[in-house]
């Protein structure tokens, strides 16, 4: 540790926190600040921009959240029939679905917020793939379901599409009209916004100095999130992860939990070149926790070069994946115990949202699961030697299959109970955790040039294939193996065509 944080001074860590927090630009390649931090500041804290104090206006959209989640979990707004709106389906991809996703699951099941949320119903529709839109409204009627778009840009195809789609089912039951009352959004993007017909007085705001993927405690995820649990569930949250960024902002390195989460990646990551990472959460509902970071970590540190634009001189970034405990036993953790090295970080709830006790059970069913949280860090250390195995009598010829190497690097993160507190807790780490590594490793976290070649090739091959249909032509803008799946895929997808006529 002594090294790592030499290796954090060096790389100017305490400074770097610093300038994030003080609303410089660090994010260079946009010329952005980065400040999602300013997103769960109180009142009376002052976080500037520009020499602009951000915090009321992010104030006056928490306090707009607050009014309009209250008048629709009060039945006051209602739809264009008059009945409240008691299901939410909220449109958005990436950093504007995963985060309110992760944080939507991780309370659904805890008590007051389940209370809270009653029989509401919270859905989200994120994939452009059809079947994404018949899963998110199965089930609803338009009339009591209030839609919510989220996206920061209000350019990303899939969101823009499935939004168009969601309100041609709005319109088809309700008619033009209804679109006001039923459709809201959260953006930085207004104009576009009014463009598509919603009423800016129903867009919830957020600005660019919040990246996609940090943006679940601004409007992105507090609108979803206060239409289901109430907007004081939601404070609890915000509450949590604030906290942890003050814990980050004024702890000193050998001190300071992400500082130090972020200086194991490095060291498993680039110094002992363990490229991935299991994030391992022993709490059903941290079902979500894994696909969040995923974006959080690597659409940040997925990167080839230094913030300078020159190949990066060591290898960075994790690849993050994860399911929760105990599943993963029984799935992938093979590969973990005997096969290659993966850091795994287990998290784990002293005080579960629910608890079972079968009579006559040596222990509960939530010790049953966390007594695996604690056995399996400690197989991954200390593993099984071959003379543990012979001293039991293993057959010498299954030794070798049986032996564990141990010397397996893992995380253990035990948190007292899973609350709205605790998750935006979290949260924080996680992502202040991703920004520390970006620090050391001389990159920028906050941009992500790598999604836009995909998106530019998929805009060109729609336009081929529209050509294609209209003209009856064959598709050969592409090489020749694309060109011969494609005109496959248009010879065969015919019959369905003609479905839609
Ligand atoms: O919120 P938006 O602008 O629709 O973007 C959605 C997501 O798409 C990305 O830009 C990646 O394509 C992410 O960074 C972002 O979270």
């Amino acid at each position: 540790m002594d090294l790592l944080l030499n290796l954090a001074t060096e790389a100017k860590v305490n400074e770097k926190i610093g300038k994030m927090f003080a609303g410089e630009r660090i994010n260079e390649t946009e010329n952005r600040a980065v400040l999602h931090v300013a997103l769960r500041a109180p009142k009376d804290e002052v976080i500037t921009c520009d020499g602009q104090n951000v915090v009321p206006a992010v104030h006056e959209v928490l306090d707009k959240i607050k009014a309009f989640s209250e008048k629709v979990r009060s039945g006051k707004w209602v739809g264009a029939t008059g009945k409240p709106l008691t299901d939410v389906v909220c449109i958005g991809i990436g950093g504007s679905f995963l985060g309110p996703l992760f944080v939507h699951t991780a309370l659904q099941t805890e008590p007051k917020c389940a209370e809270a949320a009653g029989k509401r119903q919270l859905r989200f529709l994120s994939n452009v793939d059809p079947i994404d839109v018949a899963l998110a409204l199965d089930g609803l009627e338009p009339e009591t379901t209030l839609v919510v778009i989220v996206s920061k840009t209000f350019t990303t195809a899939e969101t823009m599409l499935n939004a168009r789609t969601v309100r041609s089912w709005i319109i088809a039951a309700l008619g033009k009209d209804a679109v006001a009352k039923h459709m809201v959004a959260v953006s930085t993007n207004l104009k576009l916004v009014s463009e598509f017909g919603i009423d800016t007085a129903n867009v919830f705001a957020f600005w660019d100095w919040v990246g996609g993927r940090f943006s679940v405690c601004s409007a992105v995820g507090v609108v979803p999130l206060a239409l289901q649990y109430g907007f004081e569930n939601v404070e609890e949250f915000l509450q949590g992860a604030w906290d942890v960024d003050k814990h980050f902002r004024d702890a000193s390195l050998e001190s300071n939990i992400p500082v130090l989460l972020g200086l194991i990646g490095v060291w498993n990551a680039t110094f002992l070149g363990y490229p991935s990472r299991a994030i391992l959460p022993y709490c059903q509902s941290l079902s979500k926790l894994a696909p969040h970071i995923q974006q959080v970590s690597m659409e940040s540190n997925g990167k080839g070069v230094t913030i300078e634009g020159l190949p990066t001189p060591y290898p960075t970034g994790q690849i993050d994946f994860g399911e929760p405990g105990t599943n993963g036993q029984h799935s992938f953790y093979q590969l973990i115990h005997q096969g290659r090295v993966i850091p795994c970080d287990f998290i784990g709830i002293i005080k579960s949202q629910h608890s079972v006790y079968l009579k006559g059970e040596m222990v509960s069913n939530h010790d049953e699961l966390m007594c695996n949280f604690f056995a399996q860090a400690d197989a991954l250390a200390y593993g099984k030697t071959k003379e543990q195995l012979l001293s039991e009598g293993v057959p010498e010829a299954l030794v070798s299959h049986k032996t564990f190497t141990g010397n397996r690097p893992s995380l253990s993160i035990l948190l007292p109970t899973l609350t709205p507190y605790t998750v935006g807790q979290l949260l924080a780490m996680y992502e202040h955790q991703v920004a520390v590594q970006g620090f050391v490793w001389g990159i920028n976290s906050f941009d992500q040039w790598g999604v836009e070649l995909g998106k530019v090739l998929a805009l060109k091959v729609r336009k081929e294939v529209s050509l294609s249909r209209n003209k009856g032509t064959k598709v050969t803008a592409f090489n020749y193996s694309t060109n011969f799946l494609l005109n496959q895929y248009l010879k065969e997808k015919e019959e369905v065509m003609k479905t839609f006529d």
